[in-house]
């Protein structure tokens, strides 16, 4: 007697696709087989779709608490069961306090707690005041470290901050003790942010200017300081949403000469270019900035051929009033939880002809190995029955009114993505139905990595 089976459906493996059953028992998948004819106490038909691992997404910003009216972990868990995100991490900044020590931590955990519709982890922040809080946040669960070379100043208490120089490579030093991995926002901040300044103070406030104002050899430039000091200080390192090429290149290149680097890239830099970002506005403003065409071509081509790990949402919700005015003004961060999974999967998938195994290992396989989750990110026995049906027949038209944000906005409001998610199963528990929508309970869990 199984909990659940899954029958008639396209199962996507690591190395090509089967027609065969699922039978899932006690949160985990106990047997694939060309038939199950057990008796289940649910039974799903997914005839004609695709049975795929969630996505593991390890770049999502819930700003609770703090900042709990930009998003929450139910409203934001709820669309990530909608869009298909069966297990998330949670970054370090954007609630306040700022996940910056254990005390912080247990806010987190505490406000996490029977809200949460998805399994959920979470990062601790490295800044320059608390690198004797590294351990005990490794030692309270922390899946990963996270860093900002980036500009980010806030004068509220509490609140994110980047790292100068002595930080990094101290906090590098640590964190390679810890046995851990430090995920760094690369982005040169002293030239961005007085190009910012330059241009803001001349007037120059278009979506063509933004992009101006981040060029891509900032962008290079911190990956190639970041490698730097990770080869200086034997700290595992992994670099976040990249947005170019050439950042990719130095990547790799670093990679085969042995240091231990992953990257990862986000669908809005392959949904959208800059010229496409002038007509939607400030709702597709990110940092870095979604690229001009011709660059987006490059950063494709790195997909396609293998040269970038994973894919991530960078979910970093806002109130509306935040994404008014021009471009500068607005917060940079784009709320695209909800649509990744199908969107991407309909531009890199059915679009551009990449294998739907490559692409289960960019959402589900490949981060759950890097942030040791071993049990998480496929569809295979004993792993946990973290499964989504994908219907690519089927078209859909980004409503605001669908989406589960706390703030309803969304860059690809209006667009049209020609396949669906139409279930979303966690740890054997069905939690999105097209047809019901969010179904049960808050059942997420807190993750634990296995070393
Ligand atoms: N404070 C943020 O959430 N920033 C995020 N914003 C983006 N990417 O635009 C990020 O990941 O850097
Ligand atoms: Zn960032
Ligand atoms: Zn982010």
């Amino acid at each position: 007697m199984y909990d659940l089976i899954i029958k008639n459906g396209n199962v996507v493996f690591r190395d090509g696709v089967r027609k065969v059953d699922i039978g899932v028992k006690n949160e985990k998948i106990t047997c694939i087989a060309e038939e199950i004819t057990n008796e289940a106490k649910e039974v799903i038909d997914a005839s004609g779709q695709y049975v795929m691992p969630g996505m593991v997404d390890t770049h999502v910003h819930i700003s609770e608490p703090g900042r709990t009216e930009w998003e929450g972990f139910e409203t934001g868990s709820k669309a990530m069961a909608a869009g298909g995100t069966t297990s998330y991490v949670e970054m370090p900044l954007n609630a306040l306090p700022a996940t910056i020590n254990k005390e912080a931590l247990d806010l987190k955990l505490d406000a996490a707690v029977n809200q949460n519709y998805v399994d959920y982890g979470f990062y601790g922040g490295l800044v320059p005041e608390n690198l004797d809080k590294l351990e005990e946040l490794a030692d309270a669960g922390v899946l990963a470290f996270k860093c900002f070379l980036s500009d980010i100043t806030s004068d509220i208490p509490g609140d994110f901050t980047n790292v100068d120089d002595y930080t990094m490579y101290k906090g590098m030093q640590k964190i390679a003790e810890l046995d851990g991995i430090l995920c760094i926002h690369a982005e040169n901040p002293s030239v961005t942010s007085k190009l910012t300044e330059e241009m803001i103070k001349e007037g120059r406030t278009s979506a063509a200017e933004y992009v101006d104002s981040r060029p891509i050899f900032t962008e290079v430039d911190a990956v190639q300081r970041a490698i730097l000091f990770a080869k200086e200080t034997g700290c595992k390192l992994h670099l976040v949403h990249i947005s170019s090429s050439e950042a990719v290149q130095v990547i790799l290149k670093a990679r085969l000469e042995g240091l231990d680097v992953t990257v990862e890239s986000c669908p809005h830099y392959f949904a959208m270019t800059a010229e496409q970002v002038a007509e939607i506005g400030p709702k597709a403003k990110c940092q870095p900035p979604i690229r001009k065409a011709k660059d987006q071509a490059k950063l494709w081509d790195e997909l396609l051929n293998g040269n970038i790990d994973w894919l991530t949402s960078d979910h970093s919700p806002c109130t509306e009033d935040l994404k008014q005015g021009n471009i500068f003004e607005a917060w940079g961060g784009i709320s695209g939880v909800q649509n990744n999974v199908d969107l991407m999967f309909d531009l890199a998938v059915k679009q551009r002809g990449l294998a739907v195994e490559k692409f289960v290992d960019l959402i589900a396989f490949n981060p759950a190995g890097r942030f040791n989750l071993p049990y998480k990110g496929e569809i295979a026995v004993s792993k946990d029955a973290d499964i989504i049906l994908l219907d690519p027949n089927q078209s859909y038209v980004v409503r605001r009114e669908d989406l589960y944000y706390k703030n309803k906005h969304s860059a690809y409001e209006g667009r049209k993505i020609d396949c669906r998610v139409t279930k979303t199963i966690v740890r054997g528990n069905i939690v999105f139905d097209l047809q019901k929508g969010i179904v049960g309970k808050p059942i997420g869990k807190l993750l634990s990595a296995v070393k």
